[in-house]
């Protein structure tokens, strides 16, 4: 894939040890300041996400950005296509930076023009602050969190990280991370059978709970919807038509677990959601743009499930958000405008 070494794009990749996939930190991974929350709103058009519809990294932001009334405040561009020097930052044609009469193709250049002796990976999603000309973030962790603390002026004014919940929703974001999310992609890239057999383990381990947990409750974390089930739904999202086949998670698919399904569609219902969710990007992302294990470059049929089919939780109870305040609110639906 690539990465940025010294300020120069490399071929060379540094994400395998031992046959498993390992996956980079983030280099501007520190939390966003208070100041860059506020402004998000305050300073509308300052601050720009960078991100591809491909990513579920990315579609955590684009959902924070959605579910928290940001998409008039903080433009998205998406990136996407083919990776020649990774990403491409507007499909191979040229992309103007925001806060810049300079253009350019590739994101890397933005990494660079944030740090000319950038070393790392080159990842999307990306907080671009159009003022400073600087990558203020290149963790969704982060970003979600910013989109989340900058209050709504314009609907119920509720978080996705309660008090109450915060210790919950880190320990659980981090099980979800290690045994799901990233061990999808670990089970995916692996170059040994150990690794694979590893990652496809927790995998399996990891959505066997979730059915269980999912049995009685209406979200992760009962009956109040947070941040834990918002980073959840991109990797539900993809499991039927990357992860099952392209990353071999091939001992059950999603629509197997009955629990896990009719929750995903019940996310899938929320206002704005389905905006976020481009499955033809996610399965041409995966099986044209990886030559290194699909060479012929040939892209699956897309299984016979249907995302918008009744979902019947509301029978575990209604769904609630977390005022700031700390009390509990059933949802009032609030139809966003398109992404
Ligand atoms: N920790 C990052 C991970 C982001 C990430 O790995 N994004 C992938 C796309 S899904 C990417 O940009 N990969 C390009 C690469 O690693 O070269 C986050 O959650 O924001």
């Amino acid at each position: 894939m690539g990465m940025v070494i010294d300020g120069q794009w490399s071929d060379e990749d540094r994400i395998i040890e031992d046959g498993a996939f390992k996956r980079a930190p983030s280099l501007f991974d520190l939390e966003i300041p208070r100041e860059v929350v506020n402004a998000l709103r305050n300073e509308s058009g300052r601050y720009h996400l960078i991100a591809s519809m491909s990513c579920p990294w990315s579609q955590r932001a684009i959902l924070a950005r959605q579910l928290k009334g940001l998409v008039a405040d903080v433009p998205l561009h998406l990136a996407g296509g083919e990776r020649i020097e990774g990403y491409p930052a507007n499909g191979g044609d040229p992309w103007r930076v925001p806060g810049t009469d300079r253009d350019v193709v590739h994101l890397h250049e933005l990494y660079t023009l944030s740090l000319p002796d950038y070393t790392g990976r080159v990842t999307v999603p990306i907080l671009w602050d159009s003022q400073t000309l600087r990558i203020v973030s290149n963790e969704s962790a982060r970003i979600m969190r910013a989109f989340d603390a900058s209050p709504d002026p314009n609907s119920l004014d509720y978080t996705l990280v309660p008090d109450a919940l915060s210790v919950a929703i880190d320990r659980l974001n981090l099980q979800l991370h290690d045994g799901l999310s990233n061990a999808a992609y670990r089970a995916g890239f692996a170059e040994s059978q150990a690794a694979y057999d590893t990652a496809v383990r927790d995998v399996f381990k990891t959505l066997d709970g979730l059915e269980t947990r999912l049995a009685s409750q209406r979200f992760l974390h009962g009956p109040v919807i947070t941040e834990s089930d918002w980073r959840l739904f991109p990797t539900l999202v993809r499991f039927d038509i990357i992860y099952y086949l392209f990353s071999r998670c091939t001992l059950r698919r999603l629509v197997d677990y009955p629990h896990l399904w009719a929750y995903a569609r019940d996310l899938f219902s929320w206002p704005g959601v389905a905006d976020t969710v481009d499955f033809d990007a996610i399965r041409r992302a995966a099986y044209v743009d990886h030559p290194e294990t699909n060479p012929f470059g040939i892209l699956a049929i897309a299984p016979d499930i249907d995302w918008r089919a009744p979902h019947t939780r509301a029978q575990l109870g209604p769904a609630l958000v977390a005022t700031r305040t700390g009390d509990y609110r059933t949802v009032e639906p609030v139809k966003r405008t398109a992404i």
